[in-house]
């Protein structure tokens, strides 16, 4: 039998990425002469990629942004944040011990995020997290992305595991969905960045903390 499978969402879930993301965006509206945004408009920004991240930006600012502009500001942004990554980002409070208690115990972990799986895999080498994953797969690695079930397929068959043994956590309404389409139980974190309470997007649990999720919690939702 396929060992049990974690799969993480990353901005908000594994990493507290909000100084970065929120400075890396501002630098790249400047182009605009933009104003800066801040934590709050975030969170409704946040969740579908750099690309989607700019355009609302843009549409916070009134700005109408004529697609020809679009490939230099979407640089404008890998290069800052590529630069200045990992910055002040960093793993929320207990999630190494979590993992490491997660791996003794025979489970696999991996990443399924909307980052584009460049910049995740940069960010998660810098911060020396690589090691713990299966796989990492990011909103440019399929055809798909979150909440769009294949997204979720793909990176289990990458990890190795078994859908029928796989939990999804993450911090918003993708990570939910993504889950209940690919129709394995879910995990939130109310520690992210969701414009919504995460007990409207109806997950299977929340945990408030990573010393909630123990081998034993992920058994338990596997087994219901
Ligand atoms: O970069 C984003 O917009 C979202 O990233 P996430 O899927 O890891 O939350
Ligand atoms: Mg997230």
């Amino acid at each position: 039998m396929k060992s049990p499978l974690v799969v993480f969402d990353l901005d908000g879930t594994l990493l507290d990425t909000h100084a970065d993301l929120v400075a890396s965006l501002n630098h790249t509206i400047a182009a605009l002469h933009l104003a800066p945004v801040n934590y709050d408009d975030l969170t409704h920004l946040v969740g579908n990629g750099a690309q989607v991240m700019i355009e609302r930006a843009c549409k916070l600012r009134d700005y109408t942004l004529a697609p020809e502009e679009l490939p230099a500001l979407l640089q404008r942004f890998i290069t800052h944040y590529s630069e200045t990554m990992p910055g002040l980002t960093e793993p929320y409070p207990g999630l190494l011990a979590a993992m490491d208690a997660l791996k003794s115990q025979g489970y696999k972990l991996a990443v399924c995020t909307n980052k584009m799986e460049s910049l995740a895999r940069t960010l998660l080498e810098r911060l020396n997290l690589t090691h713990y994953f299966e796989a990492i797969t990011g909103g440019d690695t399929f055809p798909v992305r979150k909440p769009n079930a294949e997204h979720l397929i793909g990176t289990v068959e990458r990890a190795g595991g078994d859908l029928n043994r796989t939990v999804m956590i993450g911090d918003s309404v993708n990570d939910i969905l993504v889950a209940r389409n690919a129709g394995v139980p879910s995990i939130a974190v109310p520690f992210g960045y969701s414009d919504v309470s995460v007990e409207t997007l109806g997950p299977s649990r929340i945990i408030s903390h990573y010393d909630e999720l123990t081998p034993a919690l992920v058994q338990g939702l596997l087994a219901a």
